[in-house]
């Protein structure tokens, strides 16, 4: 039977910084961050000029950080699947495509969220 690990804060506040270290090389070395960063600051600039209610700002928060991490599990399936070849493989291309795929997903949704929210502000 496998021996359970003790609970211990150090580690727990080591496998954190190791989660912002991810993120802090997700927002330096990825382009795609580059485009969500940008994408996010105008979400949030149009969520602060058309005043929109703490509902409204939940839900888009929601379907940002939704794209983030999609686009963050995307990148790292792209590099798993790197490091298992770079050579053009079929298999390697479904996965890819369904990282792909989550990805535009998500954004599919953030925009429709988006829709709901900024139409009728201007109508
Ligand atoms: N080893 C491979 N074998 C077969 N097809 C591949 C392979 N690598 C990439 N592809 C195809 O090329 C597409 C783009 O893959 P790539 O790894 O270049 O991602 P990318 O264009 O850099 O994506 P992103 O813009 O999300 O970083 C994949 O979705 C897949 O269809």
């Amino acid at each position: 039977m496998m021996q359970q690990e003790k609970f211990s804060v150090l580690s727990r506040i080591k496998s954190f910084s190791h989660a912002i270290a991810g993120i802090r090389q997700f927002i330096l070395h990825e382009h795609n961050a580059r485009i969500h960063l940008v994408a996010t600051i105008g979400v949030i600039t149009a969520g602060w000029l058309f005043q929109v209610t703490r509902l409204e700002a939940a839900a888009l928060a929601a379907v940002t950080g939704l794209v983030w991490v999609a686009e963050i599990i995307n990148t790292c399936i792209e590099r798993l699947a790197d490091l298992i070849t770079r050579e053009r493989r079929p298999e390697i291309k479904i996965i890819k495509d369904l990282a792909a795929g989550a990805v535009l997903t998500a954004a599919a949704i953030a925009v429709v969220a988006a829709l709901f929210i900024f139409i009728p502000k201007f109508i």
